[in-house]
């Protein structure tokens, strides 16, 4: 099923007020979304930007002060949630505590007058799909399942309902690194497997790349950009999006752009022809992610010079990264095999580099995904 949300807007009243204050920010600003039948979104976004207010909003629990929610070519706004087909998990299971697992699965069945052998079919099917020991879980009263456990069934029951959108909200968030690893494979084969549309809300930036065709980042109430992760990662529409992405920090440079030249510090690089031709003359900062450097020996000049203060090792991704200072703006590269010592000399990789505005933080240019292939 198709999502389309237009120019949603939707405010809280004030605790202990009767009106909703005009001052009042609102939780979702003019949200326009448009999730295509079967895709799965991840909603990402700093605590408190909105993110489950959005999903709360596409569930029905919550109204929006304008704007429209459609499912398919359907305005919903007069259709109650029960009413609406959709699956829900959120942080907390909501397991039924008198009833087994079993039960918790075969209970919209039997509310809905449907065969035992469908429900047993159906429930088969998919502990087929969720893998080893989840039929044995399904024996035991919910109450003596562990929190992973439980929300492995919750998962489980929505998608026996078959619902036509599933709307997720940290599902995983209280699982153990090892049991949220496990259990979002299951969810991603779960959802491809039915092709059901989903909303996917989580903190975890690998989680949302993993699970999400696309991801949309939220902040203040927005959806600051949408797409996949090589499009939020290498064409980020601003700084905001550039800093949100990456497990390291992206450097930011203060720089200035005269005769096809930038400046920055006691370094002055050429810019290659694409970018001078592009870029206005002025100031600029400039965005360089840790594996974006070049390394070049002092004596072969152009290059900034980077005073380390640490040297780290990372041997799971067999990588050193060196942290410091560049002209007083904090540096972390990925530094050749062996570096020691206390000072690098660096030029950005051009083609990586990302140039912001000095006066904004709209991107004046990005690099654009590299082709690997
Ligand atoms: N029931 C409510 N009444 C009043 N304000 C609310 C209510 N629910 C959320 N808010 C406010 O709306 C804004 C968005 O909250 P929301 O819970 O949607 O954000 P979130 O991105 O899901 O946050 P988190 O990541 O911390 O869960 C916040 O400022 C929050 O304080």
């Amino acid at each position: 099923m198709r999502i389309r949300l237009a120019d949603v807007t939707k405010r809280y009243l004030r605790e202990g007020s009767l009106r909703v204050a005009s001052d009042e920010p609102p939780a979702l600003d003019h949200i326009s979304l448009d999730i295509a039948d079967g895709e799965t979104v991840s909603v990402v976004g700093p605590s408190g930007c909105g993110k489950s207010t959005l999903l709360r909003l596409v569930a029905g629990l919550e109204t929006a002060d304008c704007g429209t929610v459609h499912y398919d070519e359907h305005d919903v706004a007069d259709v109650a949630p029960q009413d609406r087909g959709i699956g829900m998990v959120f942080q907390d299971y909501a397991l039924y505590p008198t009833m087994k697992g079993a039960g918790n699965l075969k209970y919209y069945f039997d509310v809905h007058r449907r065969t035992e052998d469908e429900a047993r079919a159906r429930a088969k099917e998919i502990a087929d799909i969720m893998g080893v020991g989840f039929e044995l879980l399904l024996g035991q009263q919910t109450t003596t399942l562990s929190g992973g456990e439980q929300q492995r069934v919750a998962i489980a029951r929505c998608i026996v309902r078959d619902p036509t959108l599933f709307l997720m909200d940290e599902p995983i968030v209280n699982l153990d690194a090892k049991l949220r690893e496990s259990t979002r494979m299951e969810m991603a084969k779960l959802l491809k497997r039915y092709g059901i549309t989903t909303m996917f809300v989580t903190h975890d930036q690998q989680e949302a790349v993993f699970m999400g065709d696309r991801i949309a980042l939220m902040r203040a109430g927005r959806v600051v950009q949408i797409g996949t992760f090589d499009e939020l990662y290498y064409s980020p529409v601003n700084l905001f999006v550039a800093t949100f992405f990456g497990s390291r920090p992206l450097a930011v440079l203060p720089a200035t752009v005269a005769d096809r030249t930038v400046r920055f510090g006691e370094a002055a690089w050429p810019l290659p022809a694409v970018l001078a031709d592009r870029l206005e003359p002025g100031p600029v900062r400039i965005g360089v992610r840790p594996e974006a450097w070049r390394f070049a020996g002092a004596e072969s000049g152009g290059g900034a010079r980077m005073a380390v203060d640490r040297i780290e090792s990372v041997p799971a991704e067999r990588l050193t990264l060196a942290h410091g200072t560049v002209s007083g703006a904090r540096v972390t590269v990925v530094a050749p095999a062996g570096t020691a010592g206390d000072v690098l000399w660096l030029t950005p990789d051009w083609e990586a580099a990302t140039f912001f505005a000095a006066d904004g933080e709209h991107a004046l240019h990005t690099p654009g995904a590299p082709e690997f292939f």
